[in-house]
């Protein structure tokens, strides 16, 4: 599978439960669902800046209407470009028809787009062709309306090439080996046979073939389809998906890794990968809009029924907690206290680093994810310096004078934007091959607030290849002339490969393998490089779930401090004057910022699906072996 995509990306789902006329009446327009995607959309770019995509059914058409619209882009700007498109085409429509103006059915029936189910799609395409056909909504088409299917996900399974064998066991010839192909048609396999047997079921009854129609959309149990398809599904998914006649739904996977949150009321149903997406644009307050549990779908049928099914045996919970630190939007009230939470933990082990000198240390962030850690960690330097003051004020026993207190009490933590970004994009989730280039020009520095005997403390959500830091980072930062630069991340170190949806990428790419393997050569036990090599290429035939992760041996062999102490070298080199030391969360701490999130597998390589061992055997044998296709 070394070209297949990923899709760490960002879903929508919106079905309008009442007439397009009530839209128009009470909010002025029939485009209300279109308009309200493009919000939701908007919102969730942060999850995926390389591609978009949007579809639309219309409830009810006659035969010979088109019912299905779809647009997909990979323009430079994908979302304005999706949007544009279809404002382009309603606005053309209804400057030719100026009739269709007052008249939803006519705009119905005429215009494109506009529809009572709509679903979209943010994504990012970490790895191989990032062309428009790889683009969600994906579409498998049929005569028979039950049958046409649109999937859209924000996932991946680490199993693909088995799925796909069973897909050719069950006779099928799927077109592309590709992933997103691979579970639309396994879904599209169990849905055929389901509408067959409902349609077998009601002939017997006495049906008419014309009579049959509304009775199949009306009697097809999504929840036994989804049951079916993904009975052998390893992976992280919220998996959307409508059916042409109307129903929809969003699968999301039994450890609840990728997120999924809903909202309904008598108007709308709504579903999204963020909670305050759904907050902002439907103006829903947070109570409102509920998570959907792990193994669970919620499923709309085209009556405008809504239910929330357990469709897998849910597992253990391990929702990713990098979504919590750096992919979600830090605008959700949950996300935003627990990235503080995160800021204001890393605080003793900085304070140490800094002998507690809070005089001659500056402050800051790498814009712009870390920004919210790094007002937590300011609140914990302003406590400090509180107890400090108290404690200087206590110890002049009611003797100080006025300006000697004034004195005490002035002093500030000393906090300035150092690094400026210049550009809005997030440069982690940029394709990998431009990705270099951009880093190393996408920041900027700040003159003339440092003096020579500072530290420097920046803080950053993550430190995954260093490449941020080493191109780019620290040689500006040097270029200051701090005394000491301290590098923080509110994430601990990255170990492993993420194979359920956030791209960690290979695992020689991250930094903290690399300096694992710097530490053995220094300490003459590179050896034990070959013995791991062995232990996994004896695995590679077993059952995922007698698979064992003997990468952790190696760095077992010490301690995470040796870890990061080599990571600073890594990422600075003879040109740099000054002494960078960096600083990583710790697991523990991480839990307990993020309670709910306690996927932690890149970070502790305990992976929460059997799939996720092979993935990092496979993993660790295409490093060895200088093999560099990707794990999954
Ligand atoms: O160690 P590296 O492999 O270089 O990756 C880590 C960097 O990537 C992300 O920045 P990004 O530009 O994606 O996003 P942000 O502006 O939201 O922080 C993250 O915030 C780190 O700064």
């Amino acid at each position: 599978m070394s070209d297949a995509l990923k899709h760490e990306c960002g879903i929508a789902q919106i079905r309008l439960l009442k007439p397009l006329e009530f839209y128009k009446e009470k909010y002025g327009s029939a485009f209300y669902g279109v308009n309200k995607m493009y919000l939701m959309m908007e919102k969730q770019h942060n999850r995926g800046q390389d591609g978009a995509g949007f579809a639309s059914i219309k409830l009810d058409t006659t035969p010979g209407e088109r019912y299905i619209s779809r647009v997909r882009s990979i323009a430079q700007q994908p979302i304005q470009d999706i949007f544009g498109q279809i404002n382009d085409r309603i606005n053309k429509e209804l400057s030719e028809h100026p009739e269709y103006a007052d008249d939803v059915e006519a705009q119905k029936k005429n215009i494109p787009y506009i529809g009572e189910v709509l679903l979209g799609h943010v994504r990012y395409g970490t790895f191989g062709k990032n062309s428009v056909e790889s683009v969600h909504p994906f579409l498998r088409q049929n005569n028979w309306m039950h049958r046409n299917l649109i999937v859209a996900g924000n996932f991946n399974m680490t199993n693909v090439n088995q799925l796909f064998d069973g897909l050719v066991r069950l006779g099928q010839h799927p077109k592309e080996k590709a992933d997103t192909i691979t579970i639309m048609e396994k879904i599209g396999h169990f849905l055929d046979d389901a509408v067959s047997k409902v349609y077998k079921k009601l002939k017997q009854e006495g049906y008419s073939k014309h009579e049959c129609s509304p009775l199949i959309a009306e009697r097809l149990n999504i929840a036994k389809i989804l049951k079916k398809s993904s009975k052998n599904w390893d992976g992280g998914y919220a998996m959307a998906g409508l059916l042409g006649h109307g129903d929809a739904f969003v699968l999301r996977d039994p450890a609840g890794i990728r997120p999924a949150y809903y909202y309904k009321d008598d108007e709308v149903v709504v579903v999204a990968s963020e909670r305050p997406v759904i907050q902002t644009v439907f103006n829903v307050p947070f109570e409102e809009v509920k998570e959907l549990e792990p193994g669970h779908a919620i499923i709309t049928k085209k009556s405008g029924e809504v239910s929330i099914k357990q469709i897998i045996e849910p597992l253990e919970r391990k929702a990713c907690s990098f979504e919590r630190i750096y992919f979600s939007r830090g605008s959700d009230a949950e996300i935003y206290q627990e990235r503080k939470e995160l800021g204001k933990l890393l605080m003793p082990k900085v304070l140490k680093s800094i002998n507690n000198d809070t005089q001659n240390t500056v402050f800051s962030y790498i814009p712009n994810t870390a920004e919210t850690s790094f007002f937590g960690m300011i609140e914990t330097v302003e406590k400090h310096l509180n107890e400090k003051k108290t404690q200087a004020i206590l110890d002049g026993n009611g003797m100080l004078s006025a300006e000697r207190v004034t004195e005490i009490l002035s002093e500030r933590p000393r906090i300035e934007k150092v690094a400026i970004k210049d550009v809005k994009l997030r440069t982690f989730i940029t394709e990998d091959s431009s990705r270099d280039d951009l880093v190393a020009h996408v920041y900027d520095v700040t003159y003339g607030v440092i003096k020579p005997n500072d530290n420097l403390v920046i803080i950053d959500d993550s430190i995954v290849r260093g490449t941020t830091l080493k191109k780019s980072i620290i040689k500006m930062m040097d270029r200051l002339n701090p005394k000491k630069i301290v590098v923080v991340s509110s994430a601990p170190q990255i170990r492993y490969p993420d194979c359920y949806g956030i791209d960690m990428a290979r695992l020689e790419d991250l930094i903290a393998f690399r300096a694992m393997l710097e530490l053995l050569k220094e300490n003459n036990k590179y050896h034990l490089v070959e013995e791991v090599y062995n232990k996994c290429k004896a695995q590679v035939d077993l059952e995922d779930k007698d698979v064992h992760n003997f990468v952790k041996d190696l760095y077992d062999v010490f301690t995470d401090e040796e870890i990061s102490d080599k990571i600073s070298e890594l990422i600075s080199d003879d040109t740099v004057s000054a002494k960078v030391e960096t600083i990583f969360q710790s697991v523990e701490n991480l839990h307990k910022a993020c309670p709910k999130n306690l996927g932690d597998w890149y970070f502790t390589g305990n992976y929460p699906t059997a799939g996720g061992n092979r993935v990092v055997n496979r993993a660790f044998i295409n490093f060895y072996e200088g093999n560099k296709e990707r794990a999954y």
